[in-house]
């Protein structure tokens, strides 16, 4: 038995289900969470000191690798002056200023402290903005776990088989309109008949809660469209994407600019952060300037400004995307060469340093009830079989996986090492 097995027992008995957020305990693919006790570059070691290759990088944050010498030498200056101060910082500010000058849809930008936070305050403030209250999502997108949100939402909520969740109230969900995510007509239709009636539009646009699924040619486009022609709010929900598939996110990356960008993950550099910005017009409603109300006790924390600045610095090194991206196909072709040679069905998708792969007969996957088909209980065996391996995958079918700069050659070479082996009983 391992000292995981123990551990999750004893977690159990004092934190709901023994973690501190549900994707953690492995509902997705059985047997006890692993628990680590450290991590560096891109390996983790868990409580048994056996090393893993990592490519889940705490959801998407680690892109730098874990404990990058900078970015821990950036949180330790900053430590010694204090860790909040619930006042403004001259650091807010070049973090707002870096923002803006990276991302040219972003004029004005508001630190938070999580995902949930961003998206959250972005729908308030599209619903204060345009005076409307139905909001449009798609089928499988997650976007944190606020109530407007919940609703047929993605990642653990979907590996749960909980995607609306009880506790949020009819009279709530009813404004949030659910629609097939990468159908284009399908939005056009709905926004011909209730258009004037539509605050705004909130998309993944390189979604990563119900696997990696990238745009359809046209998607993004349309979203704009619409939005444009009836005076709603277009967001793009980069908590995932951001600064993880190009510097400039997904609208550098398929040239379709948002109204409000929300970030989180890769921005904090590890610490725990938010971020929505957008065009001066629609932020200057948020309060203090305009009268829609969002506040945060640690907002734009010290320490995470530090961490998250260190991070965009090194990500705007030349070449820096290039680099990543390379070592995302390197990876994902090893793994589809092993499943060719293997004869099981099998296709991958990738982004940036975003990655997905899928046990599927189809050649191409691009919408959810596509990912819902795969062969679930082959993902389940191949997953335990890479964790026995050292392999450290997302234990769901249905979330991407990250990779991060620090993973070397040898890295991706004994991880299709690991896939042929696990491939060959599977
Ligand atoms: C696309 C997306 N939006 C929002 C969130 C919520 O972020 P957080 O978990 O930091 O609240 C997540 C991740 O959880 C996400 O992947
Ligand atoms: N897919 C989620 C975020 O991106 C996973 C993180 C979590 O819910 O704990």
């Amino acid at each position: 038995m391992s000292r995981s097995h123990d551990l999750f027992i004893a977690a159990q008995k004092h934190i709901p289900g023994g973690v501190n957020s549900p994707v953690r305990a492995f509902k997705g693919v059985g047997g006890d969470p692993v628990f680590f006790k450290a991590a560096k570059g891109a390996y983790l070691t868990d409580e048994d000191d056996k090393q893993y290759i990592d490519y889940v990088g705490s959801w998407g944050p680690a892109i730098l690798g874990h404990a990058h010498p900078d970015v821990i030498a950036a949180v330790q200056r900053q430590a010694e002056f204090g860790l909040t101060f619930g006042a403004p910082t001259v650091m807010e500010t070049t973090m707002a200023d870096l923002v803006c000058e990276l991302v040219p849809s972003i004029e004005m930008v508001r630190m938070v402290s999580s995902g949930t936070e961003a998206t959250m305050t972005a729908i308030r403030l599209a619903r204060g903005y345009t005076g409307r209250d139905k909001i449009v999502k798609f089928e499988g997108c997650y976007h944190g776990h606020s109530d407007s949100l919940l609703v047929k939402a993605g990642s653990g909520a979907l590996t749960l088989g909980v995607p609306s969740s009880p506790g949020v109230p009819d009279s709530l969900a009813n404004h949030t309109l659910t629609l097939t995510h990468n159908d284009a007509d399908e939005v056009r239709k709905v926004f011909n008949e209730i258009g004037d009636q539509i605050a705004c539009i909130i998309v993944e646009p390189v979604a990563g809660n119900m696997n990696c699924i990238l745009p359809e040619p046209g998607f993004l486009e349309t979203l704009r469209e619409v939005c444009d022609e009836h005076g709603s709010v277009l967001i793009f929900d980069e908590v995932m994407c951001g600064f993880r598939v190009g510097l400039q996110g997904a609208q550098g990356r398929y040239g379709v600019q948002a109204d409000l960008t929300t970030y989180g993950k890769v921005i904090g550099g590890g610490m725990p952060v938010g971020a929505f910005g957008g065009k001066k017009e629609i932020m200057s409603h948020i309060a203090p300037l305009g009268p829609v109300y969002q506040a945060g006790t640690l907002s734009g924390n010290p320490i995470a400004m530090a961490a998250g600045l260190t991070t965009l610095h090194m990500l705007k090194e030349p070449g820096f995307f290039d680099q990543l991206e390379a070592k995302t196909v390197k990876l994902v072709q090893g793994l589809q060469q092993v499943a060719d040679a293997h004869s099981i069905p099998f296709t991958t998708n990738h982004a940036g340093g975003m990655f997905g792969f899928f046990f599927s007969e189809e050649k191409s996957i691009s919408r959810f009830a596509q990912v819902a088909k795969g062969d679930m209980e082959r993902f389940k065996r191949f997953y335990h079989g890479m964790l026995q391996e050292g392999i450290y995958l997302a234990p769901s079918a249905y979330e991407a996986g990250f990779i991060s700069i620090m993973h070397s050659d040898e890295d991706i070479a004994k991880t299709i090492a690991a896939a042929d082996k696990v491939m060959a009983s599977l």
